[in-house]
């Protein structure tokens, strides 16, 4: 177990009576670490955040959070959680609420609340029961970091923002894991997932089913390419080659005048393609970008046939 570990849990499991919400789960979170925590619906996010701060004992397995318990005041202090759902009276305050927190936390620093309010334009008077849910959701995000957190769990954490606040939100997570937060992000916004987190946990049923870097997982999906070929090609030569998924010729021109577009997905290595495509004459080869949320889903849904997304060509491939 590394000393610099912020979130360790060994074999942590949770039945509620026949339902087993979380099943043998081993994850290390390293300092500094923002870590993307990705599943289906019921997939046991939620119940893993809530053994981590102690909220929910486990069945069997242990949970420790910078070095400790998430029992432990001591502790509980450096953690900044922000639920799924927020529940607070609704005739506090955002006010009330920091102060009630800062009480808690042996004191908040005022200037880092005040910058907080202001870049999510949250007025602290207002009751939390008169709020929009995106502006009980900000109040959420300010008080879970009012405090500078060790670590920070979010759990669907921008769910009801407009995205200019999810921008500053993003910005947030990013400067606190810069100076040293570790931040568990569990979300079903795969895009933000992407942009922040270093690397990717995805849970199915109660069991983790990968977890890796974002540049792994990029490697993982799959290629989609166009290439521009002076002679018309034979799709189903092409649809022969292992790695391909799917092959199909664009009629028309090239852009280069005669000749025609192939337009092809690829699993894995591209070697054999370009063997078979060089007789051809590869005039120019186009490349879209790799679609990571179609690897996030084929861990969610390994037997379902995943769509693949709008491809990204310009007009130029086609006639
Ligand atoms: N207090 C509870 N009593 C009984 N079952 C529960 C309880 N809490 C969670 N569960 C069950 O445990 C499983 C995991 O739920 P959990 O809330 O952790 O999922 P999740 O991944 O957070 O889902 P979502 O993305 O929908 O928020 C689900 O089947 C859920 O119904």
């Amino acid at each position: 177990m590394s000393a610099h570990a912020a979130i360790v849990t060994t074999a942590l499991t949770k039945h509620f009576g026949a339902v087993h919400a979380l099943e043998d789960l081993n994850l290390e979170v390293s300092r500094g670490e923002i870590l993307g925590y990705l599943g289906p619906n019921g997939a046991g996010k939620t119940t893993t955040i809530r053994l981590l701060l102690d909220f929910l004992r486990p069945t069997s397995g242990t949970a420790r959070v910078l070095g400790g318990s998430g029992a432990d005041p001591e502790v509980r202090r450096r953690i900044g959680y922000l639920p799924a759902e927020l529940r607070i009276d609704p005739r506090y305050t955002a006010s009330d609420l920091l102060d009630f927190y800062g009480r808690l936390r042996g004191g908040h620093d005022r200037r880092w609340v005040s910058e907080l309010l202001e870049r999510f334009d949250l007025d602290p008077r207002r009751r939390v029961g008169e709020l929009s849910t995106g502006n009980r959701r900000k109040v959420g995000i300010v008080a879970a970091t009012a405090h500078r957190p060790e670590l920070l769990l979010l759990d669907e954490p921008s769910s009801g923002l407009d995205p200019l606040l999810q921008h500053e939100f993003q910005a947030l997570v990013r400067e606190l894991a810069a100076d040293g937060a570790t931040v568990l992000l569990s979300s079903h916004v795969l895009p933000e997932v992407e942009l922040l987190a270093h690397r990717v946990a995805i849970l199915r049923e109660g069991r983790l089913v990968t977890i890796a870097g974002v540049e792994e997982l990029r490697r993982q999906a799959r290629q989609r390419i166009d290439l521009h070929l002076e002679q018309r090609p034979r799709p189903a030569a092409f649809a022969e080659i292992t790695e391909v998924v799917e092959a199909q010729v664009m009629t028309g021109n090239g852009p280069t005048g005669p000749g025609a577009v192939l337009r092809l997905v690829i699993d894995g290595s591209a070697a054999a393609v370009f063997n078979a495509a060089a007789p051809l004459g590869v005039v120019r080869v186009v490349s879209h970008e790799a679609d990571l949320d179609e690897v996030f889903l084929r861990y969610y849904h390994p037997d379902r046939d995943i769509p693949a997304a709008e491809s990204t060509t310009s007009g130029e491939a086609r006639s």
